[in-house]
């Protein structure tokens, strides 16, 4: 018998399911891309590239499942969910239609979403008016209280106007309060306008003014002995961190003004911990800290005045927590909540604390995603507890509610409706009693659908770019070069940082500038959890200091393990420390707690911010997408997995380019068939040869040129 090549081995494989691992793992070693994608595989790493890190595995196996199983382990994924819920805002569910191929370039005419007619609209008239002309151009008309224009004016500068949205709001919704003859009859608004617009101004400032106006009318206040929180206004927000930077905003107004607000997801000085704490301490902490804060004479003399946190969050504080235990059902639905705690044995329902029968106001910041069916369960029966402890009970309809099935009825040619008018025609509107103002950058057309259905006479304020990026915003599309596509992500940020040294030492007046020259931070999305960990894990290796921001169980696996350090926490944003836009900051010298952290400012004038010793990169998932007010620094959003749907991109873009912010930039990457549009340097890859030719040295984590290198060096001498 001839003899077999020495090389050769005979490996003798039984049954289909292992012939089909052997090939998987052939394609797992395999760089090429066609044989890694046949089955389904990411294109995490080429064969000569190193694993990321040691704790991630050699083999994923959902990395192995054939494409056609994909679908079913999305459904799983999903089903899984419910855990997030309170904490990472959804856009999966039936608002979101997610299309095949996403046109990042035609935003506004996106098929996803719904522009109003005009500025201003409601469900059953075409529109009330399409002019700008006739808005408020300045805070003090139609008149804010006096502390109120000037803790906007210390905020925002002398000359600031009001942003479109907010001149809308000052019109259509303090107008409205102020308007006596509609004294007893609850108003129902939706402001809508792009990211960044101001939105959250927009809302606080009638809020603020109406809440403080009822005070000093002495509204008397229903005190419930057994609930140490009866708040007049409860703003809800998805996510914990937004619900602190909102809380954080409306102080910042209440320097003159005074108001107390609670955030229930706040983790006051001596509370460790939100997850234990009830309100009731929370009450009492706050007190000693309003009281020192604002003057304001004694704990009992003036109770919590707005309450602002998650729908879960709240609830909890309304029914008592694990009030969602057997039993536990939704305002009458019959159905249970099952928000993925787990085993529930040895939990006992918790005492309520929160008392709701003074509430006058409920603000649902982003509502497309809290009146999505992943949130929309709590909220809505949030609501429902609302106008129960007002005496107006509301009909709740059983879950899952899908607006698409009612039929609704025909639209009025007539008139337009203007807020005080009923809605009599329409035998599902709900009449809640109390102001409901709804914000949101986006209006996806089924909840458009819904506020037809349910809130017909909602009063739709839209500015004139809703739908649209921010105008100073760029796009960039990088397309992978193959491989691992870490390095890619990578490369591009050393090339950011490569750019901004080049312009800083370019700068002539560099020696004269008060402020030190800083590298730009990024955000970068991921849609899945393991893959923001996998990102991080591969940046710190390769000497990038960065933030990895998850929900759910990778979170808390990291916060239990060594690595923890940087992930998310309970009860503050301090995490997020000198990514987040430092609030009141802009003509007040910014205190201690949030001027950025004495590490992120170069001791050296003319050294540059070093991004391997001090995160300048946040990573995260859609989590950190909605709502938050992000610091100018942040210039650059990667864009790293292809985002589900056009709402998804148009919220993780605006990130950046906030309020006018100039230099921000978006790269898409990826993505097959787009020609990187806005590469001037020229060659392969990632558009970093271009420039990259120039580029010798490494500076602070930077590669910088070796012209720009020798300026420093000689400015430092
Ligand atoms: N009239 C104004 N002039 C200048 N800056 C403003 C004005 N109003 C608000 N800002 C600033 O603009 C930034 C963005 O505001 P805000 O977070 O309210 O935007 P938004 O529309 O709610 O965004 P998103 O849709 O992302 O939630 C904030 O830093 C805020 O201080």
């Amino acid at each position: 018998m001839a003899s077999l090549p020495s090389r050769l081995r005979i490996v003798c494989l039984q049954s289909p399911a292992e012939l089909q691992a052997a090939t998987c793992i052939r394609a797992l070693h395999s760089t090429s891309v066609q044989q890694r994608a046949r089955f389904g595989l990411k294109d995490t790493g080429s064969a000569s590239q190193p694993p990321v890190s040691g704790r991630r595995k050699l083999v994923d196996l959902k990395e192995l499942e054939p494409r056609s199983r994909t679908g079913r382990l999305e459904v799983a994924r999903e089903r899984q969910r419910p855990s997030e819920r309170e904490d990472e805002p959804s856009t999966s569910g039936p608002f979101y239609k997610p299309k095949e191929q996403l046109d990042y370039n035609s935003t506004s005419t996106s098929p996803e979403f719904e522009t109003p007619p005009s500025l201003v609209s409601t469900g059953s008239s075409m529109g009330i008016t399409n002019s700008l002309r006739d808005l408020p151009k300045s805070f003090s008309s139609p008149p804010l209280l006096p502390g109120l224009t000037e803790s906007i004016h210390d905020i925002l500068g002398e000359g600031a106007k009001p942003t479109p949205i907010q001149a809308l709001s000052l019109k259509w919704v303090l107008d409205y309060c102020k308007d006596e003859e509609r004294a007893f009859e609850h108003g129902q608004w939706l402001l809508a306008s792009e990211t960044g617009s101001g939105k959250s101004f927009a809302y606080l400032l009638p809020l603020l003014q109406a809440v403080k106006e009822a005070e000093l009318r002495g509204e008397p206040l229903n005190v419930d002995p057994d609930r140490p929180l009866n708040p007049r206004a409860i703003i809800l927000a998805p996510t914990h961190e937004l619900s602190r930077q909102i809380s954080s905003f409306a102080k910042s107004l209440l320097h003159k003004v005074k108001l107390r607000v609670v955030c229930a997801s706040q983790n006051n000085s001596d509370l460790k911990s939100t997850r234990n704490v009830s309100s009731r301490d929370m009450a009492a902490d706050l007190d000693s800290r309003i009281e020192f804060d604002s003057g304001k004479e004694g704990p009992q003399s003036h109770p919590v005045d707005i309450l602002v946190g998650t729908p879960m969050k709240i609830m909890d504080m309304v029914r008592g927590r694990w009030w969602d235990l057997k039993g536990g059902e939704l305002g009458g639905t019959g159905r249970e909540l099952d928000r993925g705690n787990g085993p529930r044995r040895n939990k006992t329902v918790g005492k309520p604390e929160l008392g709701l029968a003074n509430v006058e106001w409920v603000i649902i910041d982003e509502a497309d995603v809290l009146l999505d069916p992943d949130f929309q369960e709590v909220t809505r029966a949030l609501l429902a507890d609302i106008s129960e402890a007002r005496g107006h009970p509301v009909q709740l309809d059983p879950f899952p509610f899908s607006a698409a099935s009612v039929a609704l009825p025909a639209k009025a040619e007539t008139s337009p409706k203007l807020p005080g008018v009923k809605a009599k025609s329409n035998p599902n509107a709900i009449e809640y009693p109390f102001n409901l103002l709804l914000t949101s950058a986006t209006i996806p057309s089924s909840m458009s659908r819904y506020l037809d259905l349910y809130h017909p006479r909602l009063l739709r304020l839209a500015s004139p770019r809703l739908h649209k990026l921010p105008e100073t915003l760029k796009m960039e599309y990088v397309k992978w070069t193959g491989g691992n596509r870490f390095v890619d992500v990578e490369r591009r940020a050393r090339e950011v940082w490569a750019v901004d040294a080049i312009e800083a030492g370019s700068r002539r007046d560099i020696k004269n500038t008060e402020k030190k020259p800083e590298l730009s931070k990024i955000l970068i999305f991921c849609n899945k959890s393991s893959k923001v960990q996998e990102l991080s894990d591969y940046l710190e290796e390769k000497g990038i200091k960065n933030v990895a921001v998850t929900s759910g169980k990778e979170a808390k696996r990291r916060r239990n393990d060594d690595s923890g350090a940087g992930v998310r926490t309970r009860g503050s944003n301090k995490y997020l420390e000198g990514f987040l836009r430092p609030i009141g900051s802009r003509r007040r010298t910014p205190s201690a707690e949030q001027s950025p952290s004495p590490s992120t400012t170069p001791s050296n004038p003319y050294m540059l911010s070093d991004p391997s010793t001090n995160p300048h990169v946040l990573i995260t998932t859609s989590l950190l997408s909605r709502g938050l007010d992000f610091d100018p620094s942040i210039k650059h959003v990667f864009i790293v997995d292809e985002p589900r749907n056009m709402v998804d991109f148009l919220h993780r873009a605006g990130r950046s380019g906030r309020m006018g912010g100039l230099g921000g930039k978006v790269v898409v990457f990826g993505r097959s068939g787009v020609v990187d549009r806005d590469r001037r340097g020229g060659g392969k890859g990632s558009g970093f040869e271009g420039k990259g030719a120039l580029l010798g040295k490494s500076l602070g984590g930077a590669i910088v040129s070796k012209k720009v290198l020798s300026r420093f060096s000689s400015e430092r001498k």
